[in-house]
């Protein structure tokens, strides 16, 4: 063993491709195969002596060892000279008609080596062929941890089990950030370096071993490592419920290079109470969520603006709700200790209480939004050709250059940090909560001109004279203008509209074409992005994350209190919502998909509630980017619809 020359690339033994090794009271070689797997190979075990049948039982050989690549997950080094290889093993649970695939992390006996740095050599060869997406370098991992979410243990979660595993097994580069208030993920989102843009690899499962599928496939060093640049984040990791992803969401749109930082992979670690999207990408546990990142296999997501006039605008990945599903949830938070039954609880009170709810829906279905993308609009037009990234399913680029708004608000942002310095995360949740004008980073999506609801058509249509007669205002109300919205992907069926009604109007004659209006009374309504809301509910069974479109769901009623038919139904739907099956009985819910939803409250016993954050009662506008971002799936994701 200790003449073993050791390829200074690989670590392995050049003439033989393989490595001796003692195992326990075994001694045998190692060796990767050339599809990345590993192999162990115990020598012979000679019997010595008439005895030697009994020590050969009591000290048994460790047997042929074959793990392929799609399995491995890394190695360990134990100490100096030993090291242990790691694996994953796969198992089903099963809930109604949904079949979860989970994943857990195991390892083989210790090995030993004479030489040191053959044991490094081979662990650091073992990590990079299955873990670090084909590059030269261990990716890193940016971790926002926030130790407040679900039941409060997301911190010692990440540091028992996720960094053993990402960082001494896979070999990963993890930088740790810990919220330490509200809205704290998205200052942190906001500020980290962040990598050049990877590019979009397949999103259907690797074929082969963990070297095929990935961020970075085909074993090429990134283009961030290429050109040298400096250690910024390759996948941004959050650890705690949708609350903190939502957060961190705003702080990567709020980045003056959010066109770019846009395609860095997001992962969600499911350590909050509800954790929807971690749920609608297989990712049903922590180490399931390890898992994907050493395998990196990214899909697009689509995320959706929400625009609350005169001065919020949101990001959504997951959904927006009000009612019934708002109450279980945001009612419900004083109960955060009990993990996801809170919301099962939630759900039997608001069916006990029997309510129903009142607001005012417009929906813009997606072919109608195809129609009205591709007819010309002059707004559109002054929008730098944001409307080409809608009709299609694939939404290559969200603008590029930055319009001139853009650019002024870049500047504008400049200047109030070099005057003022940033504002802190709590003066800037605070202002937009109070939904008063602001300054620093907000300012220009805070500021509120409603004289100017003619000027976007005179742009448009290169006339100079508009007055507050050219208004369409809906009931003669003030509305709001896109150019108050001017950062982040544009906004071409928004431009389509010639303000953001203060007042929703009473029947959709009153808006463009392809607008339809939805039932004003409801049991239970949301709009939701992705098939799951929580890790047990798959409140939209058969929706895609990347189809371009939400699916607005509706249990319609009349009146404001709940007969007993009415409730049966709402139970059916509470009992059928973890696995989805709940769809399968006819009619008992309305469903549309929307490119673009209208939205206002008309019911103050409840929540509007954006990817689980409440936000002030006022009217909103939702329109879809599709494709806009990218999100870790589990190795074995599929969306099924139901
Ligand atoms: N250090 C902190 N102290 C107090 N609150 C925090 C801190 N960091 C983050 N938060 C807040 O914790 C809240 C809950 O986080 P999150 O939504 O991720 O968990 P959850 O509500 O348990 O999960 P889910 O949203 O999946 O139901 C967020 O609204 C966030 O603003």
């Amino acid at each position: 063993m200790d003449s073993l020359r050791v390829d200074p690339e690989k670590g392995l033994n050049t003439s033989t491709g393989s490595i001796a090794v003692r195992c326990g009271a075994s001694t045998g070689t190692i060796s990767l195969t050339d599809d990345g797997a590993f192999c162990f190979t115990p020598n012979p075990v000679r019997q010595r002596g008439p005895f030697g049948w009994l020590t050969g039982w009591l000290f048994r050989p460790v047997g042929h060892q074959v793990i392929p690549a799609d399995q491995l997950l890394g190695a360990r080094l134990e100490s100096p000279r030993a090291f242990t290889v790691w694996f994953t093993s796969e198992y089903t649970t099963r809930t109604g008609h949904v079949t979860k695939r989970l994943y857990r992390a195991v390892h083989t006996p210790r090995f030993e080596v004479s030489d040191p740095e053959a044991a490094t050599k081979l662990v650091t060869q073992i990590r990079r062929t299955v873990s670090w997406w084909g590059r030269d370098k261990p990716p890193h991992v940016a971790a926002i941890i926030n130790p407040k979410a679900g039941k409060g243990v997301a911190a010692v979660m990440f540091r028992n089990q996720l960094l053993p595993l990402l960082r001494d097994v896979a070999g990963l580069r993890v930088s740790e950030h810990l919220t330490k208030a509200p809205e704290h993920a998205t200052l942190l989102v906001r500020e980290l370096t962040l990598n050049a843009r990877p590019s979009l690899s397949s999103s259907s499962p690797p074929s082969g071993g963990g070297r095929s599928g990935g961020i970075e496939g085909g074993g090429a060093a990134g283009p961030a490592e290429a050109a040298g640049v400096a250690d910024g984040a390759d996948l941004i990791m959050f650890v705690g419920g949708d609350g903190t992803l939502h957060e961190g969401l705003q702080g990567l749109f709020q980045r003056a290079d959010w066109n770019v930082a846009r395609d860095t992979p997001l992962v969600a670690v499911p350590c909050g109470s509800g954790n929807g999207v971690a749920a609608s990408c297989g990712l049903w546990d922590i180490t399931t969520a390890a898992v994907a990142v050493c395998r990196g296999r990214i899909t697009p997501i689509d995320v959706a603006t929400v625009l609350q006039p005169p001065n919020s605008r949101h990001y959504c990945l997951l959904s927006v709700v009000y009612g019934a599903m708002a109450n279980l949830d945001i009612g419900t938070n004083h109960l955060r200790w009990l993990g996801e039954l809170r919301f099962h609880l939630g759900g039997l009170w608001e069916i006990l209480r029997g309510r129903c709810y009142s607001c005012r829906v417009f929906v813009l279905p997606p072919d109608a939004a195809s129609a009205v993308a591709s007819a010309p609009s002059a707004t559109a037009t002054a929008r730098a050709g944001a409307a080409a990234a809608v009709g299609g399913s694939e939404a290559s680029d969200y603008g590029g250059a930055p319009s001139p708004s853009v650019a002024a608000l870049e500047m504008n942002n400049a200047a109030a940090t070099a005057t003022a310095g940033r504002p802190s995360v709590g003066s800037v949740a605070a202002e937009a909560r109070r939904g008063g004008g602001g300054e620093g980073v907000q300012e220009p999506l805070l500021k509120h001109e409603g004289s100017a609801c003619g000027a976007i058509r005179s742009a448009g249509t290169g006339g100079t004279g508009a007055t507050n007669n050219d208004r369409n205002d809906f009931d003669g109300t003030e509305g709001t203008l896109l150019s108050q919205y001017p950062y982040g992907p544009p906004l071409p069926l928004l431009s389509q509209l010639p303000c953001l009604p203060a007042r929703l109007p009473d029947n959709p004659s009153a808006l463009p074409a392809g607008w339809k209006q939805l039932t004003d009374s409801f049991a239970i309504f949301g709009a939701y992005n992705t098939q799951y809301l929580a890790l047990g509910a798959r409140a939209n069974p058969g929706g895609l994350m990347s189809d371009g479109a939400w699916e607005v769901w509706q249990l319609e009623a009349h009146g404001r209190r709940a007969g007993a038919g009415l409730r049966l139904r709402c139970l059916k739907v509470l009992l059928g919502v973890e696995d989805g099956s709940f769809a399968r009985t006819p009619d008992i819910m309305h469903v549309v998909k929307a490119r673009a939803m209208l939205f206002q409250q008309r019911d103050s016993a409840t929540w509007t509630v954006l990817d689980g954050e409440a936000v002030p009662e006022a009217p909103l506008y939702l329109e879809v980017h599709p494709r806009l971002c990218r999100v870790l799936v589990s190795p074995v994701f599929q969306e099924e619809p139901l």
